[in-house]
């Protein structure tokens, strides 16, 4: 290929500035998903041990070389073993973003009208949340977007049941066998409770946030679902999206903000007061 210029003894062509363009785009959306994290600084540390390897290799250092080259050989594996949750973001980062998926490549088209009017109705949820919050009753509910979230609602019991307020009121009561863990709304029904999330391991999560919302952050990390949690301790309702939480929501903020989050409704008011967003993902 003809080099567009030289520096030096470098010759630079078209393919090497496409070339480096996209490695900069893959580093950044890289950073992006593991920043935050305990992974960031074992992936520095196995990116510093990978250029010592390289040091000692151009030195000649033969021993050095051989030891850690044993450890270079494992590291695709330790890293997609090390990495499987952040694998898991990035690759659903990318999906959300590709042409192929359903959001972008029907965005316009008739058939996304049937979508719009399957749409799941909001009411149940914020009157059950607003009359949880005042009895200060604890309540973590997923909205579950591109997967249905079988493994999660597996570990529960299934129930699979219309959505109700009266039904949500019942299953977070405190004294109901299944007030405890998760409740996951998939397609427009109640499809478990008693669920178990996983938990973040993001430091930065604030020390006030108990389990609850910790595994309401970890579920918004591996998953594109929406998480409404209800404090038992302060009866504030916050949602979580991506490992994002949007604290101390009123009901209407909560309906516009899942409007929002579950049906690209952008909202119609400017950020409210009162509304506190604490970012840690
Ligand atoms: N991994 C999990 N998956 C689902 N639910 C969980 C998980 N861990 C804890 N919970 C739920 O959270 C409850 C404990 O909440 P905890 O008080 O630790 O959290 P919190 O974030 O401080 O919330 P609150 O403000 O309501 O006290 C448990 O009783 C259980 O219902």
């Amino acid at each position: 290929m003809i080099p567009l210029f030289t520096i030096g003894f470098l010759e630079i062509n078209w393919l090497d500035i496409a070339d480096i363009l996209l490695v900069t785009v893959l580093l950044y959306q890289l950073y992006k998903v593991l920043t935050g994290s305990v992974a960031l600084k074992i992936f520095v540390g196995l990116l510093s041990v990978y250029l010592l390897y390289l040091v000692v290799k151009a030195a000649g250092m033969e021993l050095l070389t051989i030891i850690l080259g044993q450890f270079m050989g494992v590291g695709v594996l330790a890293m997609i073993i090390l990495f499987q949750q952040e694998i898991r973001r990035f690759l659903m980062m990318i999906g959300k973003s590709s042409p192929f998926n359903k959001d972008n490549f029907f965005l316009g088209f008739p058939w996304r009208k049937a979508e719009t009017e399957n749409r799941i109705n909001l009411t149940p949820f914020i009157e059950a949340a607003k009359s949880l919050a005042g009895k200060n009753t604890g309540a973590l509910i997923v909205f579950a977007r591109s997967s249905e979230l079988k493994f999660y609602a597996e570990s529960g019991d299934l129930i699979d049941a219309v959505v109700s307020k009266r039904l949500l009121l019942s299953i977070f009561n405190k004294t109901s066998p299944l007030h405890d863990g998760a409740v996951i709304i998939a397609n427009n029904r109640i499809k478990a409770a008693r669920c178990i999330l996983p938990v973040t391991e993001n430091n930065d999560v604030p020390a006030s946030m108990g389990l609850r919302h910790r595994a309401a952050i970890g579920l918004s990390e591996v998953t594109d679902s929406v998480v409404l949690v209800v404090s038992e301790e302060t009866g504030q309702i916050s949602l979580v999206r991506n490992g994002e939480v949007y604290r101390n929501l009123a009901a209407a903020d909560l309906r516009s903000k899942l409007n929002h989050f579950l049906f690209d409704i952008e909202p119609k008011s400017t950020t409210p007061a009162g509304e506190k967003s604490v970012s840690v993902a």
